[in-house]
């Protein structure tokens, strides 16, 4: 029987990788319940502690109080137990996985399951894996309906060997496991939560430098259930310590408020939860937690009002209709951290499970046979790999009872991808790696920030031109690879591969040939552009030019990245040659120009939460009607990676365009909405003198394709 709820992120994928899923289901499925949860917050809030409470191993350990300042992220695997506490993963993967596939092999084999957990627990000697084994046996007694399917294959497979062979298989595995998880194993305060259907909790602590902030924006997604910390004693007011001060990457400015983060990280939880479109409604996933309750005056009372008031004038800075607040959980917390036995941590952890529950993707059916290369994929975890080759993965993948083989464990891959769990693309080079730790990617960004490193006498006049200009020469890179950790020098040309793929760096065109350049042998930073533009108007309203009026991608929620910008800016360096002006390219903090051809430039811009683009000709006889295919291109360009960024089905910005008759470029001023001229001819511009802008008159330079399907739709 095929199952009709085919889980969301499986029905994004391809044709084929569905009716491989299909195909994978039959021999039998399982249901799944992770939860990823996504701490958040500035740095020194108590995000650590506060994970450190939710934990119990962490809870154990003496001097919880000191915390070293978290570094990208740091990700623990959790199971729930009985009494709703959450043990370590690794030290309980044996009984999970052994649990797991004494299902699979009982059910499958009709073979006395005790047999198996008996067989199993006598390989053992100690108390401690008597414990584990018992445990193991525990699982027999929750039927799951789930485990009832036959396994097709697995009876193939029963013909072609020996049922004693298969079951030795699985009895070596579990035992494997047991093996590998049997120190500090004596947590006998609870056992496994098998009613459950196996929750598992990812905990993801997020540092709270700046710096990471935009890389963290790649690890957010629908699937995850967010708590944002606020440190109660710190006003939303607050000028955010400059000793950080690397914001600028994120856009945040070094003068940043308590509430800019604050919203910084709501909105951006928003921007990657795809529910922009309003096709589904928004579920709640965001906790709002407040720490250091220890410090705050007046009675328990007092400061749980001061909490919820200090969470609704945070709120409140929001507009009043965003969409914002619908992600919102009614409930928050208020928390000492440093009193793990608070009962604010059993209600939160509580809290947690219940909002996970009420999400779509939860109880989700996916492919038992996934089992093992999930497993697979934690063990090399567990040896501290970052990094992996595909082909290391796949020889793995042959080591189990069932592998999966090469195209369905591409598409297994794919959707560990989209649920955030590894690093895969499976295109070019890239397809030939698999990245485990999403610390990897983090580090790897990290070694182009230059800090204080150490450098060479020889390339210190590159390194400097690096740091004013953003230009990565070869020798420069080869000095920043020198100074990274041996997992990312070792893995150079990964790093550079996924840069590239991830727009964070980008290698100009040359520009003699006009527009057929050809990559030069060095890189742009477009994050580390810094220099200050010359008077903006003299760049986006050239007088006496023809000229393009202004199309701009207006934000929903005035919410933008600035990594958006520096993003599309790296797809235009290598769609375009860039522009020079005395023999500097025309790259500037904020404004990029290129060369479209011998006589057009394309400059974009941004300023807040909008990104804007002008095509300039140089020659002032010329007509632009001879280059509308032109703009139409660059337009899809833009428009697409910008929607790329955001991994979204439906847009997060509305295409505008600016006032054709305005003469200088203003931000945010005369912008109209360019879905409103399909049903009206001409729309009031309120700003330059009373008139009226045409939809020819507005649409006919980006939009002309679009004029004309609406025009000849008119008649
Ligand atoms: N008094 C008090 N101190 C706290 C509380 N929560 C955290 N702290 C202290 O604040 C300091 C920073 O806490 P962390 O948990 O490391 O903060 P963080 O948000 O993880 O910091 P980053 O990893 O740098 O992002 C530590 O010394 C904690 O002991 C609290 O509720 N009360």
């Amino acid at each position: 029987m095929l199952s009709d709820k085919l889980p969301k992120d499986v029905q994004q994928l391809d044709d084929k990788a569905i009716t491989l899923f299909y195909k994978a289901l039959e021999h039998g499925k399982e249901k799944v319940n992770n939860i990823r949860l996504m701490v958040v917050g500035l740095f020194g809030v108590g995000k650590t502690s506060l994970v450190n409470n939710l934990i119990w191993e962490f809870r154990q350990k003496k001097n919880n109080t000191k915390t070293l300042s978290t570094e990208g992220i740091a990700i623990h695997r959790c199971k729930l137990m009985t009494d709703g506490d959450w043990c370590l993963d690794t030290e309980l993967k044996g009984v999970k996985f052994g649990g797991r596939i004494q299902k699979v092999v009982c059910n499958n084999n009709q073979i006395s399951r005790n047999t198996l957990s008996e067989t199993s627990a006598n390989y053992e000697t100690s108390s401690s894996h008597d414990l584990l084994a018992e445990r193991v046996t525990s699982t027999e007694d929750h039927e799951s309906q789930s485990q009832t399917e036959p396994l097709q294959t697995f009876k193939e497979r029963m013909t072609l060997h020996k049922e004693d062979e298969i079951l030795q298989h699985g009895i070596k595995f579990a035992k494997k496991m047991l093996e590998t998880t049997s120190e500090n194993s004596e947590k006998s305060k609870a056992s496994l939560d098998e009613t459950k259907n196996e929750i598992t909790v990812s905990v993801w602590d997020f540092a709270g430098q700046t710096l990471y902030y935009s890389t963290h924006q790649f690890f957010l997604n629908e699937r995850s259930i967010y708590v944002v910390v606020m440190d109660m004693t710190r006003s939303l007011k607050d000028i955010v310590s400059k000793s950080d001060g690397l914001g600028i990457w994120c856009g945040l400015v070094d003068s940043c408020t308590y509430l800019d983060i604050f919203k910084f990280w709501l909105n951006a939880i928003h921007m990657n939860s795809d529910c922009q479109s309003g096709e589904r409604a928004i579920k709640p996933t965001v906790i709002l937690v407040g720490t250091r309750k220890d410090k705050m005056k007046g009675s328990a009372e007092e400061k749980e009002n001061n909490m919820n008031l200090y969470f609704d004038n945070a709120l409140c800075s929001f507009d009043k209709y965003s969409p914002i607040f619908n992600h919102i959980n009614k409930k928050r917390f208020l928390v000492n951290n440093l009193s793990p036995k608070d009962s604010a941590f059993v209600e939160l952890r509580k809290e947690i499970i219940s909002l996970a529950a009420k999400q779509d993707y939860w109880d989700e059916e996916y492919p038992v046979r996934w089992i093992h290369m999930e497993q697979t994929l934690d063990k090399m975890r567990d040896e501290k790999r970052q990094i992996v080759k595909i082909k290391d993965v796949e020889k793995e993948d042959l080591e189990n009872i069932h592998p999966l083989g090469k195209e369905e464990l591409t598409s297994f891959l794919e959707l560990q991808h989209k649920q955030g769990n590894i690093i895969f693309f499976n295109s070019g080079k890239l397809k030939d790696i698999v990245v485990l730790a999403p610390q990897w990617i983090i580090e790897a960004f990290k070694c182009f920030i230059p800090h204080n490193q150490k450098i060479e006498a020889t390339v210190l006049k590159d390194w400097e031109e690096y740091k004013k200009y953003a230009i990565l020469k070869p020798n420069v890179l080869d000095e920043v690879m020198k100074n990274s950790p041996p997992y990312i020098h070792e893995y150079r040309s990964s790093v550079i591969n996924y840069m590239e793929y991830l727009n964070v760096i980008a290698k100009p065109l040359t520009s003699e040939e006009g527009i057929t350049g050809i990559p030069l042998d060095f890189h742009i930073v477009p994050c580390l552009l810094s220099r200050a533009p010359p008077p903006l108007h003299d760049f986006t309203s050239p007088p006496d030019k023809p000229q393009t009026p202004v199309l701009a991608f207006v934000f929903c929620g005035k919410f933008l990245p600035p990594s958006f910008f520096h993003r599309l800016v790296a797809v235009c360096i290598r769609a375009w040659p860039i522009s020079q002006e005395r023999g500097r390219y025309c790259l500037f903090n904020g404004l990029a120009i290129f060369t479209l051809n011998d006589i057009y430039t394309l400059r974009i811009w941004y300023m807040d939460y909008i990104i804007y683009a002008r095509i300039v000709c140089c020659s002032e006889n010329e007509k632009l009607d001879k280059f509308i295919w032109l703009f139409q291109e660059v337009r899809r360009k833009l428009k697409k990676s910008l929607k790329d960024f955001v991994h979204q089905s439906s847009s997060v910005f509305e295409e505008c365009i600016q006032c054709p008759d305005m003469k200088v470029s203003l931000h945010n001023e005369g912008l109209f909405i360019v879905k409103q001229f399909k049903y009206k001819n001409a729309i009031a511009c309120p700003v330059c003198n009373p008139h009226a802008v045409t939809r020819s008159n507005a649409m006919k330079h980006w939009f002309k394709e679009r004029l004309d399907r609406i025009e000849t739709d008119d008649e």
